[in-house]
């Protein structure tokens, strides 16, 4: 990486440095991998060394305006001793705005003026153009980006032209945020001197399976990404500044998506690919926090979490993380996530590895809380005897065949209440019907009756294995002491979790009651 540093920026830069020290200088000690990488040929090169490579990414709350992409240029660039792979979401809300794109064109007759002149449209192309004038983008790069909001708009018109807004063409729509950031971001770093290359990760690097808005990742991706941010002979380092989020499909070649947030999952793949032992996701909060800030206040950070809680944390709602993105670092064997916050560079974060260091936490009891919405319940009464064999397996059955998956489940013999994930139930024309179908297959079976109800929250728990008794104590008398009713409870095998099921209109008193039962 380049050594040229501006002179406000060199001044920032050593201010941060302080803070940052002794994390950096731990690190530099730290990443010594020399990952063995298969060559563009597919030849295995064990001469590759990613020593001084990282992994940084960046999510949209880090690159809300140029201001902000001035400051994640800072970061990048305190690192003199390395050459990031730098992982960038879409700037700001543009994904959410691209999604309203799409819904609103379908409401438009296919007139270019009208689709030019919708909110979300003149909203993503004033921040894309105010960014690039602001930070002096060169005019290749301009034009480039240009062409990017040009395509956008097309897309829209076909949309509307089509009266069509496909799970395909919503994931074609969200690329363009991804596309447009890594590019002016890319363009920035040179202007201050750094050699930076953008990269695209659905071109060639990222394979997914071709389920469009929540595309898998699949195993080629690994060589592939070797092969693409391989150093290239004769050239000297260059930052790579890669699209998150997005990968190709294998069988349609269309552009498909890892699924919201699921740029943090493009870090760990990469850091994973590259055998590296760290991977910095930067967020606008300082680490993983006791609880959802929005929703509790006097929230702390976590100084350190296992992949299994965090991962159960990203499940169970909290947006902090992409539920699959701890899984390429706990394969890897070494690599540890290193959530900061790019507001705060100063704070230590939150380290999400294998082992929880001895030294920490010693006493700790709840590692976080976290609640999720609007979840529905299933009651299901087996209408055979006592002792009938295979009622589960039967219940399981039927969720399977119609494909939807279950969050947290309490039994008896003869009764199984379970939740059903939201996120599968998010139109509502089609969650209704999917519950009557679900509904008719177990009665038509004969196998049970079902009541269905709505309006829930799941309040998960996740602590300390060794002392849930004292966990489920406090929870129920905090819960008590607010009078909020809990109706169903589940503690699983691996007891990192607790479930609690409460109303939904309790569940933030829920939540802010048991924080502060345990963190106040
Ligand atoms: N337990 C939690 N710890 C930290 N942040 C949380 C938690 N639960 C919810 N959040 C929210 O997640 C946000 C960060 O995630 P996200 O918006 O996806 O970041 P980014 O866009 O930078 O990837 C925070 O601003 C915070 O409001
Ligand atoms: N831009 C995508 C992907 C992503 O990871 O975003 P963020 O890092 O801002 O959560 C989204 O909004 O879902």
């Amino acid at each position: 990486m380049s050594a040229t540093t501006s002179a406000p920026a060199r001044a920032r830069v050593s201010g941060r440095a302080r803070g940052l020290g002794r994390w950096r200088r731990r690190r530099a000690t730290a990443t010594t991998a020399t990952a063995t990488a298969t060559g563009v040929d597919g030849r295995v090169d064990d001469a590759l060394d990613w020593a001084h490579t990282t992994v940084m990414k960046f999510g949209g709350s880090s690159l809300a305006d140029a201001a902000r992409v001035r400051e994640v240029g800072a970061i990048v660039r305190s690192f003199p001793e390395e050459t990031p792979v730098v992982v960038l979401s879409a700037m700001g809300k543009t994904t959410n705005d691209l999604l309203r794109a799409g819904e609103l064109a379908l409401r438009c007759d296919g007139d270019h003026e009208t689709i030019e002149t919708m909110e979300p449209l003149v909203a993503v192309r004033r921040l894309h153009e105010e960014t690039m004038a602001a930070l002096g983008t060169d005019a290749a790069t301009a034009e480039e980006v240009r062409r990017l909001l040009k395509k956008l708009e097309q897309v829209c018109v076909g949309v509307s032209l089509m009266q069509e807004c496909t799970s395909r063409t919503r994931a074609l729509l969200v690329s363009f945020g991804e596309r447009m950031s890594t590019r002016i971001f890319a363009s920035y770093l040179r202007s201050l001197g750094t050699a930076a290359e953008q990269v695209d990760s659905i071109d060639d690097m990222f394979v997914t399976d071709d389920v469009y808005e929540n595309g898998a990742v699949l195993d080629e991706t690994y060589e592939k990404i070797q092969a693409r941010l391989a150093p290239r002979p004769g050239q000297g380092p260059a930052v790579r500044v890669v699209t998150g989020f997005l990968g190709r499909g294998i069988k349609t070649g269309a552009v498909c998506t890892l699924g919201r947030g699921g740029s943090d999952l493009t870090a760990t793949v990469i850091g994973k690919a590259l055998g590296l032992e760290e991977v910095q996701v930067w967020k606008d909060v300082d680490g993983v926090l006791s609880a959802d800030p929005r929703e509790v206040s006097n929230t702390v950070p976590m100084p350190f979490l296992s992949f299994q809680e965090a991962t159960e944390l990203a499940y169970f709602g909290a947006q902090v993380l992409h539920p699959h993105s701890m899984r390429p670092a706990m394969d890897s064997g070494k690599l540890a996530v290193r959530v900061k916050n790019s507001y705060n560079i100063r704070a230590p974060g939150t380290v999400i590895g294998h082992k929880r260091a001895e030294d920490l936490h010693k006493d700790w009891l709840l590692t976080s809380i976290v609640r999720k919405k609007n979840v529905t319940m299933l009651d299901i009464t087996s209408t055979r005897m006592l002792g009938q064999y295979g009622f589960l397996a039967k219940v399981f059955n039927i969720m399977a065949t119609n494909g939807i998956s279950v969050d947290v489940v309490a039994t008896s013999e003869v009764s199984v209440s379970l939740t059903l994930d939201p996120s599968k139930l998010w139109e509502r024309d089609l969650a209704k019907e999917e519950l009557e179908k679900l509904k008719l297959d177990f009665e038509n079976d004969g196998i049970a009756n079902v009541a269905v109800s709505s309006g829930h929250s799941i309040i998960s728990l996740i602590g300390n294995v060794e002392r849930n008794n004292e966990i489920m104590e406090r929870a129920f008398r905090a819960l008590g002491s607010k009078d909020i009713k809990v109706k169903m409870v589940s503690q699983g095998a691996s007891k990192t979790n607790i479930s609690l099921l409460v109303n939904d209109s309790q569940g933030a008193d829920a939540a802010r009651a048991i924080h502060a039962e345990f963190f106040e």
